[in-house]
């Protein structure tokens, strides 16, 4: 059994940005500039978005962080998103989710520029996506292509299930593995909510991407020997023995299902951490395309 380490992956990753933005330097260049929106100020939100900007300092990009109270109007955040998709010294953001209920997702992410748009959440960049076309692939989806690639785990011919469909991480998943190249080639079973004998399908995975929410939800019996385990799962569950107050638990019970896999991603430390380095190789794309321009 392997572990798929994110957290040293993207570390690695971040080291080859960090050298790219010094050679963008050296030739006179502009560094990639990241903005991160964030509404409200819940708990997880906040340790992720300051993530985000830590990483940006560690690599030498530039970043804002652009904080709205969480009565904000719909109309005000508009304005807002209008205002940095006309700021010529900025080159992505993203809008973190989830929103207030009183304001419509829907619209505010058709109001981001897909072209500063590194999160890949607008359907422009979804479309592009799913017709092989060069884009910005959603963070975490595109963090768990990289670990394939770069643990060099086989998945063509491979059966993949994906269970969530999510437009964050299921369905682009989905669409990820059953493209053409490496990794992909993978013939796919998107699963969810109204899926019916679940295990059915999890048994007879060469590999699985979970990404429900629920702790410790997939068990040693529900795989074959041999699996490919992708943990997506990030749930904070309490814990008062820890100097934190809780716990980080992913979909998969680690013990059991650890046993059987051949590769697996631990949580912490698997998807998570490669989700802010490709964000950050997003923007660094984002960059690229608008010196082109
Ligand atoms: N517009 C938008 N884009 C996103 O990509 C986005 C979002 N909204 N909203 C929330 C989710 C969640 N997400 C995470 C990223 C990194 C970790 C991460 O680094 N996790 C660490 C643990 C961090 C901790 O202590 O909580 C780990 O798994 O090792 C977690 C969660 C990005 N998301």
């Amino acid at each position: 059994m392997q572990i798929l380490d994110g957290k040293k992956t993207s570390e690695d990753i971040k080291n080859e940005i960090a050298a790219e933005v010094q050679s963008i330097k050296a030739a006179g260049g502009k560094v990639p500039h990241l903005a991160a929106v964030l509404v409200g100020n819940n708990g997880a939100s906040l340790t992720y978005v300051g993530s985000k900007v830590k990483s940006c300092e560690q690599i030498g990009f530039d970043s804002t962080l652009v904080a709205l109270p969480e009565d904000i109007t719909e109309a005000d955040l508009l304005a807002k998103i209008k205002e940095l998709n006309e700021d010529d010294n900025l080159d992505g953001y993203i809008v973190q989710l989830p929103l207030p209920k009183h304001i419509d997702e829907e619209k505010i992410l058709l109001a981001i520029d897909p072209d500063k748009d590194v999160d890949g959440f607008h359907p422009t960049n979804f479309g592009r996506m799913a017709l092989e076309m060069e884009t910005f692939i959603p963070a975490t989806p595109f963090g768990i292509m990289q670990l394939l690639e770069r643990y060099k785990v086989e998945t063509a011919g491979k059966h993949t299930v994906v269970i969530g469909r999510s437009h964050i991480v299921g369905r682009p998943m989905s669409i990820l593995m059953s493209r053409k190249g490496n990794p992909g080639d993978s013939t796919v079973t998107l699963t969810h909510s109204r899926t019916k004998n679940l295990e059915e399908f999890t048994k007879n995975a060469d590999i699985i991407i979970t990404a429900l929410g629920v702790p410790e939800f997939l068990k040693g019996d529900m795989v074959k020997d041999g699996v490919v385990i992708i943990d997506v799962g990030i749930t904070r569950v309490d814990d008062a023995s820890n100097s934190k107050g809780y716990v980080i638990k992913g979909d998969v019970d680690f013990d059991e299902v650890s046993k059987k896999a051949s590769f697996i991603t631990p949580v912490p430390g698997g998807v998570g951490p490669m989700t802010i380095a490709m964000l950050l190789q997003n923007t660094l794309l984002a960059r690229k395309i608008r010196s082109r321009k």
